[in-house]
């Protein structure tokens, strides 16, 4: 959890607890702390200094209220009466609970990104002058140099106890991280070099080892700093439905000022001109006010409600797409397994010793900094005490690292008597079809083994060699790996919510189809390059989709940034973080659950508030319509359905309604309209009934009210 937010409770954290507790945020209502009267208190020096024309003149509809205040203060000024002076009291009144309602909202990331300040380093790094996979650290040229001054590239060494000084990549080593600082977790981490778990960000504490970082972070655009704007609201811009929103209260100001200028020369001609303050009166009740009030809280609030879950949404856009989405891609190494994935056994060709295949598959993975390589290292040590060779006889050795294109790895070797020795292991389409370029003959044990093990789910790696004895299959590695606990329920979940999920793999398509079976999901995709991965979004967006995709690796980065949700998690990869439009700091891949019940409710909130703040306006209608004109046409005096004290009174009351009806929603604006799963049909029709009615017929009560007590007061009865 993020600092400096005590109501938040912890939450399910699979990468600490080594499984995917189904996580109970979903149900977690949102923190009863979200909204407390006192905040009322607290935010009014902010937004007394919203009251600037430069801020008011973006909110069309606040501008005109706070125009109409100046207009008929300047006129309490030169025609005192009581009458005046209260409107124009409540119209100022009006303006500052709308900012009230925008500065309640941002508050609480005020708070919140004075903890993160306090995280950002101004710490001394060791830079090292050259690093090469192999180079000895303990005799490494360094220099010191501030943090700040760090570039991209640079790679640091950072030691137990110190302070990572920048975002980057962990490329060597492996080490456990105290990131509480960012994400108010304090239980360590694990950071490591070559697998989807390297990512690191400035600010957070080494706690064991020794690591070496790779920049990737400009000075000043870093992680923390991108968070600090974010809950600040800096960066905050307004969403494509926010923008169409707040025309279409413009256009509505712009018809009912008209209406109202136009109002004036037809109440003269039939002897009924009225005064300014009664044309302002009208024309703010007219106005959608009480949405051009919240409507800016309700998005921050959004924003807000998703860091309480500790998911960063870096444009409000994500948010609101989120709440539509139709289509979920998951990555299913560490996203629906646990992701672990450890060679578990060798099995060898017949004929060939098994000996011999472990020693060949650790050749092949001494550089292979993966988490599937590092693993069939300590196997082959374990099951067979092989140990690791002699260097002088690796000097010449050629690495060939792991890619997601190749789906191999492996070392091309030229010992001291001038012989080559090439060894690959990888997928086994790969392997196989690399021992017949080289005129091999393959056993059709090879596929036969490896189908097997992908039948029960797990990932076949071939080993190959291609020496003095020509090209040959000496046999597979198992690796194993684990479906998370819980992960079939949630996709259910997922399911109910209307949301069709598709697990993409590099695997092969047995593996994927077992774990596709395990796990639940609606449909896969194996053997998927990362421009598959992207072709999939492309096509699914091309058929009207939303497509969200969770992901952590390198790999996944062209996919999350095409996604119109991407989330990525915060231990993967910074080209994954930087990829995607929202980071989880949970790295729980079915946080999307929650992302998209928030982004819901976002946008049922809009809606709901917006059909209120239409509605609420007609009882005022019947309120100053007839005050305004009983003088003159007696008959509209049936109108007065309330059956208001006086026209001054009336009046009056309707503008403290309608004033105080907006800080009456603060706290709905903020905590957000109840969601519950269901269609969009019904949380429609539910909506136009509670809003709509609820707007109607609230205000009629709500004036008639105010009235009796305004009425008491000498000069508006
Ligand atoms: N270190 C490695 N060396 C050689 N081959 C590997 C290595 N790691 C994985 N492979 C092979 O490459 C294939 C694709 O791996 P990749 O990591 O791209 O996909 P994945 O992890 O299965 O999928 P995802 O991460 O998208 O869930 C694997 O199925 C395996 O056969
Ligand atoms: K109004
Ligand atoms: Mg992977």
């Amino acid at each position: 959890m993020l600092p400096a937010a005590p109501e938040q409770t912890p939450s399910a954290h699979p990468e600490r607890a080594g499984r995917a507790r189904p996580a109970r945020g979903a149900r977690r209502r949102a923190p009863s702390g979200l909204f407390e009267p006192a905040q009322l208190v607290r935010s009014l020096p902010e937004a007394l200094h919203k009251l600037h024309p430069r801020v008011l003149v973006k909110n069309p509809v606040l501008f005109v209220v706070s125009a109409g205040a100046a207009l008929t203060t300047l006129s309490a000024l030169l025609h005192p009466d009581v009458f005046t002076w209260v409107i124009s009291l409540w119209l100022w009144l009006t303006v500052v609970f709308a900012n009230l309602a925008e500065a309640v909202a941002e508050g609480r990331g005020k708070a919140q990104a004075r903890a993160l300040r306090r995280a950002r380093t101004d710490t001394v790094a060791l830079r090292l002058e050259h690093w090469s996979y192999g180079t000895n650290l303990a005799t490494a040229r360094t220099e010191a140099v501030a943090a700040t001054d760090l570039k991209p590239l640079d790679v640091v060494l950072v030691a137990a106890g110190e302070l990572i000084p920048a975002d980057g990549d962990v490329i060597d080593g492996v080490a456990a991280v105290d990131e509480s600082a960012v994400t108010g977790e304090s239980a360590p981490v694990i950071r490591e070099a070559g697998g989807d778990r390297s990512g690191v960000t400035g600010g957070t504490t080494v706690l064991s080892d020794r690591i070496v970082v790779r920049v990737s972070a400009r000075p000043g655009h870093s992680f923390l700093d991108r968070m600090i704007a974010l809950v600040e609201g800096a960066s905050r811009q307004k969403t494509p439905n926010e923008i169409a929103l707040n025309i279409l209260l413009a256009s509505l100001t712009i018809v009912f000022v008209l209406v109202v200028v136009a109002l004036q020369p037809m109440g003269a001609y039939a002897g009924a001109a009225q005064s300014t303050t009664v044309l302002v009166a009208l024309l703010v009740t007219l106005i959608p006010t009480t949405i051009g009030a919240l409507l800016s809280a309700i998005g921050i609030a959004g924003m807000d409600r998703l860091v309480q879950r500790n998911v960063l949404a870096m444009s409000g856009r994500a948010v609101e797409a989120a709440g539509d989405v139709n289509t979920l891609l998951l990555d299913k190494t560490g996203t629906i397994t646990l992701g672990n994935r450890e060679a578990a056994a060798f099995v060898p060709m017949p004929g060939v010793r098994e000996a011999h295949l472990a020693e060949a598959a650790q050749l092949s993975s001494l550089a292979d900094e993966t988490p599937e390589g590092r693993s069939v290292v300590v196997l082959a040590k374990n099951r067979h005490g092989l140990r690791t060779p002699d260097q002088g006889a690796l000097t010449n050795a050629h690495w060939v690292a792991f890619s997601a294109q190749t789906r191999m790895s492996g070392v091309d070797l030229r010992w001291p008597n001038g012989a080559v020795c090439a060894v690959r292991k990888g997928a086994a389409g790969q392997v196989i079809e690399w021992v017949r370029r080289y005129g091999g003959q393959v056993p059709p044990e090879a596929q036969r083994y490896s189908d097997a093990v992908a039948a029960g789910g797990g990932t076949p790696l071939l080993v190959a060699v291609h020496d003095w004895d020509g090209p040959r299959v000496l046999g597979l590695i198992h690796l194993k790996d684990v479906v998370k606990d819980g992960i079939r329920e949630r996709f259910a979940e997922l399911r109910r919510m209307g949301i069709r999920t598709v697990m993409i793999t590099g695997d092969n398509p047995l593996t994927a189809r077992a774990i596709a079976q395990e796990a639940g999901v609606d449909d896969y995709l194996a053997e998927a390059t990362p421009e598959d991965k992207l072709a999939l979004i492309r096509r699914e967006q091309e058929g009207g989709k939303l497509v969200a995709m969770t992901g952590d690796g390198t790999n996944d980065a062209p996919a999350l940034a095409q996604a119109d949700v991407g989330v990525a998690m915060n231990t993967g990869t910074s080209a994954a973080k930087e990829a995607g439009n929202m980071v989880d700091l949970d790295s729980n891949p079915t946080k999307l659950i929650e992302i998209v019940e928030i982004g819901k409710q976002l946008l049922i909130t809009r809606g709901a508030l917006t059909t209120f703040s239409i509605t609420n306006d007609v009882a005022k209608y019947f309120a100053i319509i007839p005050a305004m004109f009983a003088g003159t046409y007696p008959g509209l005096r049936s109108l007065n359905v309330m059956g208001l004290h006086s026209p001054t009174s009336a009046i009056t009351s309707a503008i403290i309604f309608n004033a105080l009806i907006i800080v009456a929603l603060i706290p709905l604006a903020l905590r957000g309209v109840r969601y519950t799963p269901a269609s969009a049909h019904d949380l429609l029709r539910r909506n136009l009934l509670v809003y709509g009615l609820g707007g109607l017929v609230l205000p009629f009560v709500g004036i008639k009210v105010i009235d009796l007590a305004v009425s008491q007061v000498p000069g508006l009865g």
